[in-house]
């Protein structure tokens, strides 16, 4: 007799089928599931790099400006083929009015290239700003000019005048009509310490600019630059004037803002460039300089460190002729609105005939002794100045400087109307609202006003 089938055995056997059915079905569904997470991850990433391309220069910026670290930002702008950062380019450098200007400031977050990209896109021209934003002086007072002009329209780059390809897409991006040139390595004394950051920017920063106006943009621009009132070194005939001889500087600066003034001739002659260069004097105001006399004068007084005065080693002062920005802006925009167009044909080509070669002082006329400065910083700010006297050291400082203005009264209505105390109230004013210093008159003030308050709840109570 056949024995009966084993049914415990099949059933154990049916079981584990199943069970081995079950486990290849999960597994095949891991496996799909985990294929598909991959696929999605992979999309992910791919759509956040092509977001990031699109938009490298926007996500670059910070608050209300582009911003990068000193080193990624050339390479950033370069690489991006972004619509909308040329877009905002763009936008930033269209004149608001017609006929209105379209500037490229370059230094536009340095002290004077802040003041005049305000004035120019106040008075509706378009602006686009450079600026390397390097630390000569606290960055972070650069950056806020630049939050100070971005709230204005005008952007400002992180970019450097030595970086050619940069500045040539900026001209392949806007025909601009007028460069306004800044950006340069500034201070006198400097020069002995870093003598290479002047070749740098006065010298080749000035070149690379010129090159690519000459060789490059099309239309050529008229350029308008920062030459200085150093150039006149050791001259005594004064006051300066525009035909004396400038071939005795005294310091570094001053000679690669001599060597600057002759490349602009070169580059007028051979391409004809458009060229005026301005010799500023001590120029001195709100959002200045912290490097200069008045500027760390005033943080010196104010939290009571001695200072440093010079003076000459027969005992006679130092003097400047300490020019304000306000004035030093006008004779800035009168030299753009007196450029004549370029005469060169665009790509490098030789020029179509003589082009416009100028070069103006822009001081105050009346020069101060630098004691005299310290004196009317010390009845704006109520504390008196410990003062160092030294015999000024030959350090690439000049006696005296005095400008004779006539050239640029004469072709383009400059007239500085600041005497030294007036400048120095509305910088002292901006010095103690920016850094929010507590002086005298500001405690003063506050004591009266809760003063007040405290009588006025005192008539309420009793009423
Ligand atoms: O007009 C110009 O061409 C130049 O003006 C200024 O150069 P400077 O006149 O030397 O301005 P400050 O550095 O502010 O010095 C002003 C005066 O204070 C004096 N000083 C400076 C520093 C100090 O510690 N003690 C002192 O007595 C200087 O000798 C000078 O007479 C700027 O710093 C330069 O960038 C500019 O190009």
């Amino acid at each position: 007799m056949a024995s009966p089938p084993d049914t415990s055995k099949a059933s154990k056997l049916e079981r584990y089928n199943s069970y081995l059915r079950r486990r290849v079905s999960s597994a095949k569904l891991i496996a799909a599931s985990s294929y598909i997470l991959f696929r999605a991850t992979l999309l992910a990433a791919l759509l956040l790099i092509f977001l990031f391309l699109l938009h490298s220069p926007p996500l670059l910026f910070s608050g209300s400006h582009y911003y990068s670290s000193p080193h990624s930002n050339h390479r950033s702008l370069l690489s991006s083929s972004s619509a909308a950062w040329e877009q905002d380019v763009r936008r930033s450098a269209t004149p608001r009015r017609a006929d209105g200007l379209s500037v490229l400031v370059t230094g536009a977050a340095g002290f004077v290239g802040t003041h005049c990209s305000l004035a120019l896109k106040r008075r509706g021209d378009g602006v686009v700003g450079v600026d390397n934003f390097n630390a000569y002086y606290d960055p972070a007072l650069k950056r806020s000019r630049q939050v100070l002009l971005a709230r204005h329209g005008v952007l400002v780059l992180d970019a450097d005048i030595n970086n050619v390809a940069l500045l040539a897409k900026l001209f392949d991006v806007v025909p601009f009509s007028h460069v306004l040139h800044l950006a340069a390595q500034a201070g006198v004394r400097y020069a002995t310490r870093n003598p290479q950051s002047y070749v740098a920017s006065n010298v080749a920063g000035l070149v690379s600019l010129f090159e690519t106006a000459a060789k490059h943009a099309d239309p050529q621009p008229s350029i308008v630059w920062a030459s200085s009132s150093s150039v006149y070194g050791l001259n005594t005939e004064a006051p300066f004037s525009e035909l004396h001889q400038t071939d005795r500087p005294a310091s570094l600066y001053a000679a690669t803002k001599k060597a600057g003034e002759a490349i602009a001739h070169t580059y007028n002659h051979i391409y004809g460039l458009s060229i005026t260069g301005l010799r500023f004097f001590t120029v001195y105001g709100p959002w200045g300089r912290p490097d200069m006399a008045y500027f760390s004068f005033t943080k010196s007084i104010l939290s009571g460190k001695p200072i440093t005065l010079f003076r000459m080693p027969d005992g006679t002062a130092v003097q400047r002729d300490f020019t304000f920005i306000e004035d030093v802006v006008k004779g800035c925009l009168g030299a753009l609105d007196t450029a004549k167009k370029s005469t060169g044909v665009a790509g490098g080509g030789k020029k179509r005939g003589p082009a416009q070669l100028r070069i103006y002082n822009l001081g105050n006329t009346s020069p101060v002794p630098v004691a005299k400065m310290v004196s009317i910083l010390e009845d704006l700010l109520r504390k008196k100045a410990k003062k160092n006297v030294v015999t000024l050291p030959q350090n690439g400082d000049v006696p005296f400087t005095h400008a004779n203005v006539s050239l640029a009264e004469r072709d383009f209505g400059y007239r500085p109307t600041t005497d030294l105390a007036t400048g120095l109230k509305k910088f002292v004013k901006w010095y103690v609202e920016y850094y929010g210093v507590e002086t005298t008159k500001r405690i003063n003030r506050k004591r009266k006003i809760a003063g007040e308050e405290e009588e006025e709840e005192g008539a309420a109570a009793s009423a």
